[in-house]
């Protein structure tokens, strides 16, 4: 009995060493089973997650944690940083689009010369109206008496029945005067076998617009996808350079420029050296205003384009001439043409003036074409001449 109650003790003894052993491991991996993850120990930590628990846990340093992917979609940040420029556009049809700009023109021109040519009588007195009208619009002296001795002619065997009749007469008159068959095209072509780009040398008195005209040209021919650098060779004003910069810009074009006062010739040379080292298209190089008078100055150009020309010949000479000075761009249009050899013209604000007849008399005098008309000062109101196109905006 004795004995029994011995063993009895030792086995309830042994049970309670068991108890004591299992069941706190049991309920410890209950509680780890039922523990919430733990920030930064279990998942990397995000904002708002408690640091304390972690306190006591070894620390993880920034490098540790990966950051997850931003869910943002950046393709659009990207294409704002990547184009920041403008895209211009095409040339093509432009006259058509600023057809109205030339309204001023058309009320002289067009609707005075239609008005005088439908009158039922056709006396002297009316034929010398037509003289007059075609004189203030500036047409010149011989263009005029051919036009009035080609329409005279026509009356006669033609008759001119109304005034349908008389605005088909007078356009074809008036495009056969404008020249159709004239070579207008702009030589940009870059010269591949020579490896250099083409070069266009813009030139004329002060303020007739000549950056405006670089910088719209500029804007053509980058919607002709070409490659274009600009050269800053007006030294005198430090505001030109900053302004054909900014056209360029705008368009994503590069413009080389020297200190102000550099010699305009040495502008000019570096920019056509770093056209060709670039590859580009075509070299634009606006050029410091200057009066036909001064003899220094037309020297200074002379210069500009002889030290270019020791890259390759100049592809186009541009003088830009303000419409609105009327026959005192015919002398312009001399001087500058001995000078530099003008291969085409630019008549800027012709949406300012009443003398359409300006684009006929200034051919005339040079034996070059009208090849670009401004028509306003945004940035796409240039457009290739073309003389059905002109008439008829003439003739409204
Ligand atoms: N209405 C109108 N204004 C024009 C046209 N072309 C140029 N202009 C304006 O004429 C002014 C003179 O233009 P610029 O390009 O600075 O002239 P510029 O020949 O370079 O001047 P300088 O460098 O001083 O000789 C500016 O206000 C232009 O906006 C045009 O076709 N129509």
């Amino acid at each position: 009995m004795e004995y029994l109650l011995i063993a009895l003790v030792i086995a309830v003894v042994l049970a309670a060493g068991i108890a004591a052993f299992i069941v706190p491991r049991r309920r410890a991996r209950i509680r780890e089973r039922e523990a919430p993850p733990r920030p930064g120990v279990d998942y990397p930590p995000g904002v708002g997650d408690d640091a304390a628990p972690q306190l006591q846990e070894e620390r993880r340093s920034v490098a540790d944690v990966t950051l997850p992917e931003p869910d943002v979609d950046t393709s659009a940040i990207e294409e704002i940083i990547a184009a920041p420029v403008e895209r211009p556009e095409p040339a093509a049809g432009r006259l058509v689009r600023l057809r109205a700009r030339l309204a001023r023109s058309q009320s002289t021109l067009g609707r005075g010369l239609l008005g005088l040519l439908s009158r039922e009588r056709l006396d002297e007195d009316t034929w010398e109206e037509i003289e007059d009208t075609l004189l203030t619009a500036d047409l010149g002296v011989a263009p005029t008496q051919e036009l009035v001795e080609r329409l005279r002619t026509r009356a006669r065997v033609e008759g001119l029945a109304g005034p349908e009749q008389a605005r088909t007469i007078l356009r074809e008159e008036l495009i056969a005067l404008v020249g159709p068959d004239m070579d207008r095209s702009l030589r940009t072509d870059r010269h591949v076998t020579e490896n250099r780009p083409a070069v266009v040398l813009v030139v004329g008195v002060n303020g007739t617009g000549k950056t405006t005209t670089v910088g719209k040209l500029a804007r053509v021919l980058v919607a002709e996808d070409r490659d274009v650098v600009l050269a800053a060779a007006d030294t005198f004003r430090a505001a030109a350079a900053d302004q054909l910069t900014t056209w360029g810009d705008r368009v994503g074009v590069p413009t080389v420029r020297g200190p102000e006062g550099a010699d305009p010739a040495s502008v000019a040379f570096d920019a056509v050296k770093t056209g060709s080292e670039a590859e580009a298209d075509v070299v634009l190089i606006d050029t410091a205003g200057r009066l036909q008078t001064k003899v220094g100055l037309m020297d200074e150009l002379g210069k500009i384009k002889r030290v270019v020309e020791r890259h390759g010949p100049v592809d186009e000479v541009l003088l830009v001439l303000d419409a609105t000075t009327g026959q005192n761009g015919m002398i312009q249009a001399k001087v500058f043409g001995e000078v530099v050899d003008v291969t085409g013209i630019v008549l800027t604000k012709l949406d300012g003036t009443a003398k359409g007849g300006i684009v006929v008399a200034v051919q005339r005098e040079l034996g070059v074409p009208v090849k670009l008309v401004g028509l306003g000062e945004g940035a796409d109101d240039l457009a290739p001449f073309e003389p059905a196109e002109f008439v008829d905006g003439l003739l409204g």
